[in-house]
């Protein structure tokens, strides 16, 4: 039988409970008992630290004091629930939180059910910094959506680029031939832009592109897909949409763009366009044949659209 008295029994207890403390307060990573309504019963240094409180401005506190007002009520309220669970679920999830500057941090906050000295539950918190990791995934977001826009979009417009319009076409293209749905394109160009230009410069040239690409944006629906294929030249992609029907609608965009002035110069700007419609053959002969109807349109004199 092992021979161990009452003393030694105790002391044993008392490291054990000291060397437990230690590691919570050294512990790298913020560590909070709440009682069974919230309130602070332990911090350890690093909680306090990520906070910037001392332990005694915390302890007896209610925990939701260091989450941004918004989260307070549903933070009690899960506190609550967790408290109440009958499993010994964890809780994993990012918050937004305030330390003592009232600066926002983001943690992930890990939760676990123990039972307290008096038989009723509390909640341990571990909460791990990540506010620098936070801000890099939004520096490497923009980034990439930055570098997204570059690769597909024209800088003047907002348009797709002639690459990722023509990729677009091709896709819809693919869609018909699976399908056996239909497809229509325009090609459109301004008349006469050189002379707007040459009379204006390119500053107020640039900006009647950019008017006439936003009204012929909003005159056409939300499917439509307008692509800049370099210059004063347009392509529209209409998925689902029939010969007659891009005949409409592109006269719709020949007319609101006639009867627009554009920029503060009030400028009568017109366009021709040429329309085709899918036929099963390839995205190239589309565009030659809209193309090709769009210069029939010029040779009529503008303003106005021929189809293939
Ligand atoms: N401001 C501005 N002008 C551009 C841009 N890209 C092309 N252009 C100009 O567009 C004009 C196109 O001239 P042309 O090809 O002769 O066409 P046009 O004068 O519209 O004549 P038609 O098409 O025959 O009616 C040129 O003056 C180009 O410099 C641009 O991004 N900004």
């Amino acid at each position: 039988m092992l021979d161990i008295n009452l003393e030694q029994v105790y002391q044993l207890f008392t490291r054990s409970k000291r060397n437990t403390e230690n590691i919570i307060q050294t512990a790298p990573l913020g560590i909070c008992v709440t009682s069974p309504d919230g309130y602070f019963e332990m911090v350890n240094s690093a909680y306090c630290q990520f906070y910037g409180y001392t332990e005694s401005e915390l302890i007896g506190k209610h925990f939701t004091q260091m989450v941004s007002p918004t989260y307070r009520d549903r933070l009690a309220a899960l506190h609550d629930e967790f408290i109440q669970g009958d499993s010994n679920q964890e809780l994993r999830q990012e918050w937004e939180v305030l330390n003592k500057k009232g600066e926002a941090r983001t943690i992930i906050a890990e939760a676990a059910r123990i039972e307290g000295d008096d038989g009723l539950p509390r909640k341990v918190t571990f909460i791990v910094d990540i506010t620098e990791r936070k801000q890099l995934e939004e520096r490497l977001k923009l980034a990439n959506e930055r570098l997204d826009q570059l690769a597909h979009r024209d800088e003047l417009t907002g348009l797709f680029n002639r690459r990722a319009g023509l990729k677009r076409l091709e896709e819809e293209l693919q869609r018909c031939q699976r399908y056996e749905s239909t497809l229509s394109v325009a090609i459109f160009d301004l008349d006469r832009f050189k002379t707007i230009n040459d009379t204006y410069g390119h500053g107020i040239g640039d900006d009647v592109l950019k008017e006439v690409t936003s009204l012929v944006s909003q005159t056409l629906r939300t499917t439509d897909i307008q692509v800049r294929l370099g210059g004063e030249e347009f392509l529209v992609i209409m998925p689902q949409v029939d010969i007659r029907a891009a005949q409409r609608a592109i006269e719709r965009v020949c007319n609101a763009v006639a009867s627009t002035p554009f920029t503060k110069q009030q400028l009568i700007v017109t366009v021709s366009a040429g329309i085709a419609c899918y036929v099963d053959t390839s995205n190239r002969c589309l565009l030659d044949r809209a193309d090709n109807a769009m210069y029939q349109a010029k040779e009529a004199g503008g303003n106005g659209a021929v189809t293939a």
